[in-house]
């Protein structure tokens, strides 16, 4: 779910649009899903449907991997979890340092999803001397005087921020400083980065702003729609005796 833009240009070196790179996670959360049920291929419509993205689009994503699918037999699942991976440079180990080992920060270092996608949490780091040496999903929290010596020591390149927005300039500078180029930012504030440096932010408060826009919109058209409506006619309950209650609907 993660949300944002990265700063970087629409295109990558290697000519594979941004939008595109987006919606690889997308495919690749659905190959695995049908990999994992032994599927050997499937089509571009089942695919598609699956990760909730439309099939031309899809087509159009794939060919950016140069993969094209067999007419009539579609894509083969794993050969395709396996370019999908390779593209995101999933098939390599990525070291991860989480700085701030509050609610979030705890939540973040107990998920699973992570190693099992090739993201190893190497090093928890927060702020709190008191935090330091207690053990976070059986890892030691280091304090923040160690941040540098960790990331060197540990050949970190990604970086998660879940400090308070106050906070998460001044380690986006030191985690900078010490070398990470990638930052997943979870603290509600806008990053400023060196050119090369990608920002990710999560933001579920904004996710849920856009849903109750929605919420909003189609409350609205609910209503539109029953003002465009004539007066239901009326039943027999409606027309209620004389000493009953007031009809429903009202005689004109
Ligand atoms: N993106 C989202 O969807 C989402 C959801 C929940 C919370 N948040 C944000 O995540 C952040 C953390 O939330 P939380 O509920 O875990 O807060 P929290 O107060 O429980 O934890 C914050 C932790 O950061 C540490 N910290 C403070 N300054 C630091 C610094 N300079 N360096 C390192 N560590 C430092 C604190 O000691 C504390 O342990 C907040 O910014 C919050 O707004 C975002």
């Amino acid at each position: 779910m993660a949300t944002g833009r990265t700063h970087r240009p629409a295109t990558r070196s290697r000519g594979i649009p941004e939008a595109t790179v987006a919606r690889l996670p997308l495919y690749l959360r659905a190959l695995t899903a049908l990999s994992e049920r032994s599927v050997p291929t499937v089509s571009s419509e089942e695919l598609a449907a699956a990760a909730g993205v439309n099939s031309a689009k899809l087509r159009k994503d794939f060919s950016y991997l140069g993969s094209y699918g067999t007419r009539g037999v579609g894509y083969d699942v794993e050969y395709l979890v396996y370019q999908i991976s390779r593209e995101l440079g999933l098939t390599q180990d990525w070291p991860v340092v989480i700085v701030g080992i509050g609610n979030l920060g705890a939540a973040l270092a107990n998920y699973g999803g992570f190693a099992s996608r090739g993201f190893r949490v190497a090093a928890l780091i927060d702020a709190d001397p008191a935090m330091a040496g207690k053990p976070v999903a059986g890892i030691s929290v280091q304090h923040t005087d160690e941040l540098e010596r960790i990331i060197d020591d540990n050949g970190v390149s990604i970086g998660v921020i879940a400090t308070p927005a106050g906070a998460a300039q001044q380690v986006c500078d030191r985690l900078v400083a010490a070398g990470i180029t990638s930052i997943l930012n979870f603290a509600p504030t806008v990053l400023s980065v060196p050119e090369g440096v990608d920002v990710r932010k999560v933001d579920l408060s904004i996710e849920l702003q856009i849903l109750a826009f929605h919420e909003q919109r189609k409350a609205g058209e609910g209503e539109a729609a029953e003002d465009r409506l004539p007066p239901p006619p009326a039943t027999k309950s409606d027309r209620k005796g004389p000493d009953g209650d007031l009809p429903a609907v009202m005689p004109a």
